[in-house]
């Protein structure tokens, strides 16, 4: 149906383009490199990283995975890091999240080379977006901006309402919906008459992390609804933050958990692995390949 954000479809058109650059990368001897470090078992972050490798494959990208333990120290960690930042063939490197609780997450992150910070999230990234002056983003945001260009949904002069206010999905949400002259407001959980603000949106993107929590009289007629949560029920089925079946109606386009934002992520960050190959190959003169 025309309602439905496909974000599988999406992103299947995006790779075909992408497996293009890359060929064309190639013949001029650049090969796109991606590290995704993953420390410890967590089961959901072991199945994103199979995802990601899966997809990079398919576009030519030449990833690497790197599977340390539990136990790995913090000095290691920025060790193996430091590594990736001087290694010529790398153009991305992202550091899986949740980390075991002994190591901090945000001196990890940090030192990344903000030039080969695929997630952009290091601080000088991050400012940059906040400055409108972007180069490399948050994946998941990214991908919903995508999304919307797709579907002709002009963020000009509309009411974008976010809820959730997370370093990676809410706050650079809210960035790139400003950037792209949305009227932006982000609520959380401590936001006082929340079904007031939520109700006057005409774009709304959820990421709580709390299953089918946003229902049909939460929502304005005619909203493009953007679901960006990924939870498990009892039965370990995926459910988003939206209640999927009570909002179809009254939305005007919605994505559905699995099959919308998801796919979209993994595929930008893909894109963004290529924007900096190009980008360094175009600088290159020092770092040579
Ligand atoms: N599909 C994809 O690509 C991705 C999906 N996700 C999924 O998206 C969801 C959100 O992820 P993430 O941003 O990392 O989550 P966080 O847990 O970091 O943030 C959740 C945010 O939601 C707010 N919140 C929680 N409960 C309520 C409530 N009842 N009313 C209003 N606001 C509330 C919190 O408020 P406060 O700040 O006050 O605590 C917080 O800002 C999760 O389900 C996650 O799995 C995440 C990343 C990528
Ligand atoms: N450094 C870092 N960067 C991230 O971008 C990052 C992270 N850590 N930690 C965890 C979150 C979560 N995330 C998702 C990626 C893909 C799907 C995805 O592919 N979802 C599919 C299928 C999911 C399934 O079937 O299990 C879908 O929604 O259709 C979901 C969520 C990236 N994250
Ligand atoms: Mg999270």
């Amino acid at each position: 149906m025309a309602k439905i954000i496909d974000g599988k479809a999406l992103s299947q058109h995006c790779i075909t383009q992408m497996a293009g650059d890359v060929q064309a990368l190639k013949e001029n001897g650049i090969v796109p490199g991606l590290a995704v470090i993953i420390v410890g078992e967590d089961d959901a972050s072991q199945i994103y990283v199979r995802n990601k490798h899966r997809k990079a494959e398919k576009i030519g990208i030449n990833s690497i995975v790197i599977r340390l333990s539990t136990e790995t120290t913090q000095l290691e960690l920025l060790e193996r890091i430091s590594l990736l930042n001087h290694d010529p063939k790398i153009d991305g490197i992202l550091v899986q999240l949740p980390l075991p609780s002994h190591i901090n997450a945000e001196a990890v992150l940090d030192s990344i080379t903000p030039e080969k910070d695929v997630d952009g999230f290091h601080p000088v990234n991050v400012g940059k977006l906040w400055s409108n002056r972007a180069e490399i983003v948050p994946s998941t945001p990214f991908g919903i901006m995508k999304m919307l260009e797709f579907y002709n949904v002009d963020p000009t002069g509309k009411n974008a309402v976010i809820i959730g206010r997370s370093t990676i999905v809410g706050r650079p949400m809210a960035a790139m919906l400003l950037n792209a002259n949305a009227t932006v407001t982000i609520v959380h959980s401590q936001t006082k008459n929340l079904q007031e603000i939520t109700q006057q949106a005409d774009i709304l993107v959820v990421a709580i992390g709390r299953s089918e929590y946003i229902k049909a009289k939460d929502i304005k007629a005619g909203a493009v609804v953007i679901d960006v949560g990924m939870n498990r029920d009892i039965n370990n089925k995926l459910t988003g933050d939206v209640d999927y079946e009570d909002c179809f109606d009254k939305a005007s386009l919605i994505t559905p958990v699995p099959g919308g934002v998801g796919p979209m992520t993994i595929t930008m960050l893909m894109q963004q692995t290529i924007n900096i190959a190009k980008r360094r190959a175009l600088n290159d003169t020092g770092n040579k390949r």
